[in-house]
């Protein structure tokens, strides 16, 4: 689903982000990806998202070689990946409703079938009774869990997602966690960029850890999954 041969990143001024990664995610795994500031976590999933391109190496998304692409078919990439930020970039001036329908409008649905998703969406993230709010009328972990119904109403078969805990209570980081894991059994492949290491423990999930740049380590999953 998701597979690095080889990926070096270098960015224009000589700083080398990611060295020589390996790794492959499959389809409807779940992994953290974790390591210090600066490690490389932003970097790799910027590569997967197309917004930043490898200097060597090959990055495949559903078996596309990204480096093959040309920069015009990175929004149809996207179109398959759900992209949760960790300060959720949601517009001010729209409804929780038009922040969460957004994809789907540039997507070009109808609108009864967006009507449809969106609330889904929200049923989802238990934010249903919460689609006419403003975002600043709702708390950071409401706010957050609408950027994850935005990221999952087009259904995306991969989502990732970028500190997505970073200014959450230790309680809420937990039920997002859990949230993540439950749209992972429904088959959605996850990779998560985190450094909350007490959580990512507890949750006995696949664990890979960047360190300068490269790969230090591959944790396997614990079997069953853990407690969170
Ligand atoms: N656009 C850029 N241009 C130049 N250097 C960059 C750029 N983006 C990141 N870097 C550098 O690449 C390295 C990896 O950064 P990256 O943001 O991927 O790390 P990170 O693990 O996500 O860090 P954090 O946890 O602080 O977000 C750092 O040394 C960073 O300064």
């Amino acid at each position: 689903m998701i597979r690095f041969e080889h990926v070096s990143k270098r960015y224009p001024g000589g700083i080398n982000a990611l060295t020589d990664i390996n790794f492959e995610l499959v389809q409807g795994e779940m992994a953290f990806l974790t390591g210090h500031s600066g490690a490389g976590k932003s970097t790799l999933l910027r590569l997967i998202l197309m917004l930043e391109q490898a200097t060597r190496g090959q990055v495949l998304v559903e078996g596309r070689n990204l480096s093959r692409l040309s920069m015009r078919t990175a929004p149809r990439i996207r179109q398959r990946i759900g992209m949760i930020f960790q300060d959720h970039k949601l517009l001010r001036d729209k409804t929780v409703f038009d922040n969460v329908a957004l994809p789907l409008m540039i997507a070009g649905l109808r609108y009864a079938d967006i009507r449809k998703r969106v609330r889904a969406a929200l049923d989802k993230v238990g934010l249903l009774q919460r689609e006419r709010a403003w975002p600043l009328a709702l708390s950071g972990g409401e706010q957050q869990r609408v950027g994850i119904a935005r990221a999952i109403v087009g259904m995306p078969p991969v989502l990732l997602a970028d500190e997505p805990t970073g200014n959450l209570d230790p309680e809420l980081s937990a039920s997002l966690f859990q949230l993540f894991r439950e749209l992972n059994s429904l088959g959605v492949t996850v990779l998560i960029a985190s450094h909350d290491l007490a959580l990512i423990r507890r949750m006995g999930q696949r664990v890979l850890v960047l360190s300068g740049g490269s790969l230090i380590d591959d944790i396997p999953a614990l079997e069953g999954g853990g407690a969170a």
